[in-house]
């Protein structure tokens, strides 16, 4: 239905679009420019600088030794003014691709920028696979890991851009049944990872964020439980965007402790509302997705914000989880753009009818 409404117009490849941004050829093209700039700037600084360091300091006996020499020349000057373990020129590379992400995320400004996003992060396991990182029976969590690092960048990216709140799929009820010793390093890394999120440098201190968790908290382990705990008590008061954690989540758990929370309130024979549940429910007081993206490719909601998503649109990039990057969160919120009329519109309709 939806696709009747659309035909492929002009420079930008997409269906005819609402938004300002995407119909006007010029601001596309400078899109494009920030962010192919941005792009390789910050592939060097993570990727390419690493690599030539690993380069020049380990040398193996294959290596010829002009390439050698040459290479360690170019990046001597890089090496000497190394401090604290970050050398000044990749402080410099972070600070112009943070100026680019500004001019990138101030273009796409223009268009409806999503207040909500959430993520179902799938594909970590497969992305150890694809990688060979180090993971048997008694460290099956190095993809979590990796995959913890992309939400951390996702974080800082969509908190620059201003979405202001932003739910993750961290672990659902249905996840327990996994292998006793992947769910035990779950909790382990989990737990880790929440103190973590609460040290000074963090991404929650840098926005002055507020983190919920979200779901049946009494299946966790004790220290993840209290490690959940002082984390929400600790962000309270924060002012700034909001964090929410799935874990122990499934919807259909979270809509039947609403009913049953809804039962409890209501008087002997009252009817229960759409309202009531409204209120029950863990998100609350929370904007509904405008967003949510699925890695990996994959197309099921898996149980995740089922009555929160009537009006979400839905986005399946096929990296996994480690790999999701600003690219592909920068194309799921052009696309976003490009169907907000849309679903504005439908939603109009709907609750003109109610
Ligand atoms: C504190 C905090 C927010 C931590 C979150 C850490 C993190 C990245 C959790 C992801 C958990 C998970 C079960 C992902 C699904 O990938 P999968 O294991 O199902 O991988 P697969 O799809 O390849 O099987």
């Amino acid at each position: 239905m939806m696709a009747s409404q659309y035909t492929r117009s002009g420079l930008f490849p997409f269906p005819n679009s609402n938004s300002p941004l995407l119909s006007s050829p010029s601001l596309f093209l400078w899109l494009s420019f920030c962010f192919t700039t941005f792009y390789y700037y910050s592939r060097l600084a993570t990727q390419g600088q690493r690599k030539v360091r690993c380069f020049v300091y380990c040398r193996n006996k294959s290596t010829p030794r002009t390439t050698y020499g040459f290479t360690r020349f170019l990046y001597l000057p890089s090496l000497l003014m190394e401090k604290n373990g970050k050398s000044m020129i990749s402080k410099a590379i972070g600070h112009v691709s943070f100026v680019m992400r500004k001019c990138l995320f101030s273009i796409l400004s223009i268009g409806p920028v999503p207040a909500h996003i959430a993520f179902i992060m799938d594909g970590n396991r497969r992305y150890a696979k694809r990688h060979a990182l180090h993971q048997d029976s008694t460290n099956p969590g190095s993809g979590h890991r990796v995959g913890f690092k992309c939400l951390i960048s996702t974080l800082q990216y969509c908190y620059e851009m201003g979405v202001k709140y932003v739910t993750v799929y961290a672990f659902s009820i249905d996840n327990f049944k996994r292998d006793p010793q992947e769910v035990q390093s779950l909790m382990d890394l989990m737990k880790e990872k929440i103190d973590e999120l609460l040290t000074e440098d963090s991404v929650l201190k840098k926005f002055d964020a507020r983190i919920n968790f979200w779901g049946d908290l009494q299946l966790l382990s004790e220290p993840v439980r209290l490690a959940a705990k002082k984390a929400m008590d600790m962000t309270v008061h924060n002012k700034g965007p909001v964090l929410s954690v799935c874990v122990a989540y499934t919807s259909t758990n979270e809509i039947t402790h609403a009913i049953e929370a809804s039962v409890r309130e209501k008087q002997e024979n009252a009817p229960i509302e759409v309202s009531d549940l409204d209120r029950n429910m863990y998100t609350a007081g929370c904007l509904e997705p405008d967003i949510i993206i699925r890695t990996s490719g994959e197309t099921r909601l898996s149980n995740f914000l089922l009555w929160q998503s009537d009006f979400t649109h839905l986005q399946n990039p096929n990296p996994l989880w480690p790999e999701f990057s600003l690219r592909h969160l920068v194309w799921a919120v052009l696309e976003y753009q490009n169907v907000h009329g849309y679903l504005k519109k439908r939603k109009g309709e709907i609750e003109k009818n109610k």
